[in-house]
């Protein structure tokens, strides 16, 4: 089973899962692994008894990029109050104020689209929305422009999360910082993004309050009027970076496949566009009206999620659904399963965001598609990324039709994210000539 798990740990997982139902016990190699393929089972270690749960042992793997930031770590004291610190930057009224650079970064981009449409250049859409992303973020957050720095970044990202992902599925390990040449490699590659940041932080303890995260982290104090040391900060604003930036472009370079995959799809969400934005740029009142890109963008999370594992570790045994679980092993909440799962989807394969209608969601299990997690750790960028995924999919249906190159491979690969593991590569024809630039 393991060689299997190494070499399509999706599909191995999900025929596992099919096999065996609901709650699957797999010991790989020393290891203990509880696979959860319920929703009643993710609500349970997320929400109902989250405090007999910790982060597991793969979130500690995340330590050589991120060290002990928001995301991976299990020092709850010290998590409830970076949540506290961070959470008022992902307000609503923030996010109101976020909404111009989404809508002029997404431009700047569509611009570059609209280059390569017209020499008839096919484009590669999830290596486009990963500098978007990464871009915004730093915009958004920290008040930074990381356009010299994007490649920099996103190679140390891709070195680390190799590294993580190879670590993460072997069933025997070194110790973490044995000095393989895999791990100096890394150890080059996170040097480099360290310097970035370290720069960044220097730059801002000395300069003006520009009313970002950025500044009240570096201004924030504890009761004891300590603030959060270089390290800490570091750690913090390469967990943001990280976390903010890979996500939200998977969903969207899925968003676009599907559509292509569903032409009648992709009709429907145009005209909504047409309907409620026209050929004006969108603006923030827009959102709440396009239902429909919504719905497009909740079916691809269901299909494609990011985070199709979630993990935690039992500090003490438990039961769940009536099956005994031991303290200490690893339980696998398998997204990309529970997502699919029969009882809850029909004919689950299908993209079919009307499924996500008022009427057929009414009654569905909380934790049927959890995306975004549950309980108290659940994203914190969940809002935000909701925002800037509506705005630049709503632009780039407002100004292109998709279709796929066929000679390109699609091919999902559950790496840190669920991404794709070529890119995915788009002819792009423009919808209008008329479109407004937005920003
Ligand atoms: C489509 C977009 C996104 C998806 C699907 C997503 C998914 C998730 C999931 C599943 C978790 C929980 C992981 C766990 O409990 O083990 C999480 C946590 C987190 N996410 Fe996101 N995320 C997205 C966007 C963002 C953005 C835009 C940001 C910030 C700019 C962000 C920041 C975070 C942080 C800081 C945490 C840790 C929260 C905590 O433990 O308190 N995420 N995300």
């Amino acid at each position: 089973m393991t060689p299997d798990l190494t070499r399509d740990a999706l599909g191995a997982m999900s025929r596992i899962s099919q096999t065996h139902g609901d709650m699957v016990r797999v010991k790989i190699g020393p290891m203990l692994v509880y696979l959860l393929n319920h929703p009643d089972y993710a609500k349970h270690v997320l929400q109902d008894n989250h405090t007999n749960y910790r982060k597991s042992s793969i979130y500690h793997e995340f330590s050589v990029l991120l060290g002990n930031g928001q995301l991976t770590t299990n020092d709850m004291e010290y998590w409830r109050s970076q949540r506290k610190l961070i959470h008022p930057a992902f307000s609503r009224s923030h996010l109101e104020r976020y909404f111009s650079k989404v809508a002029e970064s997404s431009s700047a981009m569509l611009a570059r689209w609209e280059a390569a449409a017209s020499a008839g250049r096919p484009l590669d859409v999830y290596s486009e929305f990963m500098r978007l992303m990464l871009g915004l973020t730093g915009k958004i957050l920290f008040s930074i422009d990381l356009a010299e720095e994007a490649p920099q970044v996103s190679e140390a990202m891709r070195v680390a999360f190799d590294f993580i992902m190879t670590r993460v599925n072997a069933p025997i390990k070194l110790p973490r910082d044995f000095p393989t040449p895999a791990r100096r490699r890394v150890a080059r590659h996170v040097d480099v993004l360290n310097d970035i940041v370290r720069r960044l932080i220097e730059e801002r303890r000395e300069g003006e309050d520009r009313g970002d995260l950025l500044t009240a982290l570096v201004r924030a104090r504890d009761e004891a009027g300590k603030g959060m040391s270089d390290e800490h900060l570091r750690d913090e604003i390469k967990t943001l970076l990280v976390a903010g930036h890979e996500s939200p472009a998977n969903v969207l370079s899925w968003a676009c496949y599907l559509l292509a995959l569903n032409p009648d799809k992709e009709e429907r969400l145009a005209a909504e566009v047409t309907q409620v934005v026209g050929d004006r740029p969108p603006t923030f009142a827009d959102l709440p009206r396009l239902r429909y890109c919504q719905m497009v963008l909740e079916e691809t999370m269901r299909l494609y999620p990011p985070a199709w594992v979630v993990e935690r570790t039992p500090i003490q045994d438990d039961v769940i659904g009536g099956y005994h679980i031991e303290a200490g092993a690893r339980v696998t909440m398998f997204m990309y399963q529970i997502h699919r799962h029969r009882d809850f989807w029909e004919d689950a394969e299908r993209f079919e965001p009307e499924r996500f209608s008022e009427a057929r969601s009414a009654g569905r299990h909380r934790f049927a598609l959890f995306p975004f997690s549950g309980g108290p750790r659940i994203c914190l960028g969940k809002d935000l990324s909701m925002v800037e995924m509506l705005m630049c999919l709503t632009m780039v249906i407002q100004r292109f039709r998709l279709r796929l190159e066929p000679s390109h491979p699609v091919v999902p690969l559950p790496s840190v994210n669920l991404r794709p593991r070529d890119g995915i590569v788009f002819h792009l024809s423009p919808r209008r000539n008329s479109v407004a630039a937005a920003g």
